[in-house]
């Protein structure tokens, strides 16, 4: 029912006359509710992803897009849609779901944040064509904006997490996998690789499935070893590809501008050409030799010398490290070190992992130390 205000000719007095609404009337008045309360929705959404971008990334192109997209759903909320508004009669206002009381990580918040104005925007989108058609066409390449944002943040959060880690390990085949890579994660590990050369897929697929669960739990980064399928299978952070795996240029074609990829070298034209062909890192080796990778020379300390000056992008010597040389690497110049046995087949692999990272971050102590502190909460940006 609507209020309609007259003048009464009989008694010179205002009257109210309470009229019902037209058909036509009610079905506007509740798209117009249903815009309002999803352009807050977005913008809430937004704003709270925002935040981020700004105080824990200080990131001002992604603060920037978020605070545009706001702008925009401001100027669609107009003051007939504001006006639809009936707080006190809305069910939905009561309604939380369990997880909203429960967010364990920033991770997860901003997950549910972008889930929220996605859905938002959906809604905006179809009920928006009811009220103004150009808004139904806004809406939709606002969300798909908000696709792209998603996909920058997590993979800008990924690329930091991947400047931040020093140490690298990369599994070898055991029975006792899950439970090593976990004692590494608790030690402060952040970056692992799978790498299994000989087992059926069935098996490796189920394996890297297992392990990126649990990378992500700890907050690390999960890295599969040659086979750019199997990673977008489960949906990785990466591959590794050496000399004689793919191209990167056709590894990036499938796995897009924000997964990393990783390159093996052995000598300065490699590096070169890694880095011109968008390598994400590379790998450095083999220092020595070791007999997890049989029969490949070692590259030796030089080249871990060569490549500590002059190279543009991440870097992991890798090949035959472990406690006892680690710090001849690090003395040679290297900031990160990659290694397979030192923390497979170490009898505490956490208090290893503990040891390889005080050493790495003893001489390259890193100004931003939260990535220590996240690796005993798991979970938790
Ligand atoms: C970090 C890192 N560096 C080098 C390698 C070796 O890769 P590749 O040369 O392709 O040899 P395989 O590992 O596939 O045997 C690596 N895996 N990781
Ligand atoms: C997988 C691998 N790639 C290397 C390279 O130089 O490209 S060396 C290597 C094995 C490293 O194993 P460990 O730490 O047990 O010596
Ligand atoms: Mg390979």
């Amino acid at each position: 029912m609507k209020r309609t205000d007259c003048y009464d000719l009989n008694t010179n007095g205002i009257v109210v006359m309470v009229e019902p609404y037209s058909q036509r009337e009610q079905r506007n008045l509740v798209i117009y509710r249903i815009l309002d309360a999803n352009l807050d929705r977005a913008r809430e959404g937004l704003r709270i992803i925002e935040e981020w971008c700004r105080f824990g990334l200080n990131n001002a192109q992604l603060t920037g897009e978020c605070k545009g997209m706001r702008q925009e759903l401001a100027s669609w909320h107009t003051a007939d849609l504001r006006s639809a508004r009936d707080t006190l009669g809305d069910p939905g206002t009561e309604l939380t779901h369990p997880q909203e009381e429960q967010r364990t990580s920033i991770k997860s918040l901003l997950q549910a944040n972008f889930c929220r104005v996605q859905e938002a925007m959906r809604v905006l989108e179809e009920y928006g064509k009811l009220y103004n058609p150009n808004m139904g066409k806004a809406l939709k390449q606002m969300r798909y904006r908000v696709y792209t944002l998603e996909s920058n943040l997590m993979g800008y959060q990924r690329h930091q997490l991947l400047l931040r880690s020093h140490l690298y390990l990369v599994t070898s085949p055991t029975d006792k996998l899950l439970e090593i890579v976990e004692a590494a994660l608790k030690g402060g590990l952040t970056l692992v690789q799978y790498r299994d050369k000989n087992v059926d897929d069935a098996v490796r697929l189920q394996q890297a499935q297992k392990l990126r669960q649990l990378c992500h739990n700890y907050n690390a980064i999960f890295i599969i070893n040659d086979r750019v399928d199997i990673a977008l299978a489960v949906d990785a952070d990466g591959v590794h590809l050496g000399q004689q795996d793919m191209p990167i240029a056709v590894a990036r074609q499938w796995l897009g501008p924000h997964r990393i990829i990783g390159r093996s070298t052995t000598n300065a034209d490699e590096m070169q050409r890694a880095i011109k062909e968008g390598a994400d890192y590379i790998g450095v080796g083999p220092v020595y030799e070791t007999p997890t990778k049989e029969g490949k020379p070692a590259a030796g300390l030089e080249y871990v010398s060569y490549v500590a000056k002059n190279c543009s992008i991440p870097w992991f010597a890798i090949g035959g490290i472990d406690p006892n040389n680690i710090n001849d690497v690090i003395d040679a110049g290297a900031k990160r070190v990659a290694v397979v046995r030192g923390i497979m087949q170490a009898e505490q692999p956490t208090l290893v992992t503990q040891y390889f990272l005080s050493q790495l971050n003893r001489i390259q102590p890193d100004p931003d130390h939260s990535y220590v502190e996240s690796n005993y909460y798991p979970d938790q940006w």
